[in-house]
């Protein structure tokens, strides 16, 4: 079992992307998958969940899962929100506010229990999330460097440059980005990864291509670690 670091800054990623639905909790368990099979304890959060299944939330499972079970829901999860809307939105619903000091103090406990955190965002980088601040400043707070997943579809370079934009705007590293297949028909596919390759200036990770009934450690084939050396 890998030694906790306690003394060092964890590890860890903040995984974002170009929109809801794109993959990110596809990538952040498959980012999960290579800490874990290079001998890391793993943590992973998914701070504010909005939209549950018979009272799960499939993302904080996943996630949960990917980690190998030992990681606390009520760490990984701080806000659990029942409707499927906007998060800000869906706080209101639930008579809550989304506040940033549980998510730290969660992410801080994990922190110390794990090698490395894996954190998703909710939605694209700019959610807001109260009336005051949104997951940018989350991601800021958290201070990770930042995994964008590209979820391939005709509108992604737009989403996808733009999100780099605020990224570097927040100061914020872009480690890498994913390339995710979201659409099996996306026209002039390769052309429109080359595109990316060039312009969002990162490594890119991985390119995946659509699975079926997608599992993480499949995915997890089809992803690469950011090699911390360049950007
Ligand atoms: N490469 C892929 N091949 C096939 N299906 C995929 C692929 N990537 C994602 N999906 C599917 O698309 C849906 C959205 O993926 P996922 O939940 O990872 O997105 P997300 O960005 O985390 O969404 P949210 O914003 O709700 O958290 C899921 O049903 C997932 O199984
Ligand atoms: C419900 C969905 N699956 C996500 N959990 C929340 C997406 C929030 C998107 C907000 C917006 O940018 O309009
Ligand atoms: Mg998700």
């Amino acid at each position: 079992m890998a030694l906790c670091s306690s003394s060092l800054p964890p590890e860890g990623f903040f995984v974002t992307g170009t929109d809801t639905g794109v993959g990110k909790t596809l990538v952040a368990c498959a980012l999960v998958h290579c800490l874990r099979a290079e001998g890391r304890r793993v943590a992973a959060m998914k701070p504010i969940a909005a939209g549950c299944e018979d009272g799960q939330w499939l993302d904080v499972e996943a996630l949960v899962t990917a980690c190998g079970e030992w990681v606390p829901r009520t760490q990984v999860n701080p806000y659990p929100l029942p409707l499927p809307i906007a998060p800000h939105l869906a706080a209101r619903a639930a008579g809550v506010e989304i506040r940033p000091e549980p998510i730290l103090e969660a992410f801080r406990s994990l922190a110390q229990q794990a090698d490395a955190v894996v954190v998703e965002g909710v939605g694209g980088f700019r959610v807001p999330l109260a009336a005051d601040w949104d997951t940018a400043d989350l991601a800021a707070w958290l201070a990770l460097p930042v995994v964008l997943v590209v979820g391939m579809r005709l509108g992604c370079l737009n989403h996808a440059l733009l999100t780099t934009e605020a990224i570097r705007a927040r100061g914020l590293r872009l480690i890498g980005w994913v390339a995710n297949t979201i659409d099996p028909h996306m026209a002039a596919f390769q052309d429109n990864v080359a595109t990316l390759q060039e312009r969002l200036d990162a490594q890119c990770l991985g390119v995946i291509p659509h699975l079926d009934g997608p599992d993480p450690r499949v995915a997890a084939r089809w992803v690469r670690l950011p090699s911390h050396g360049r950007e």
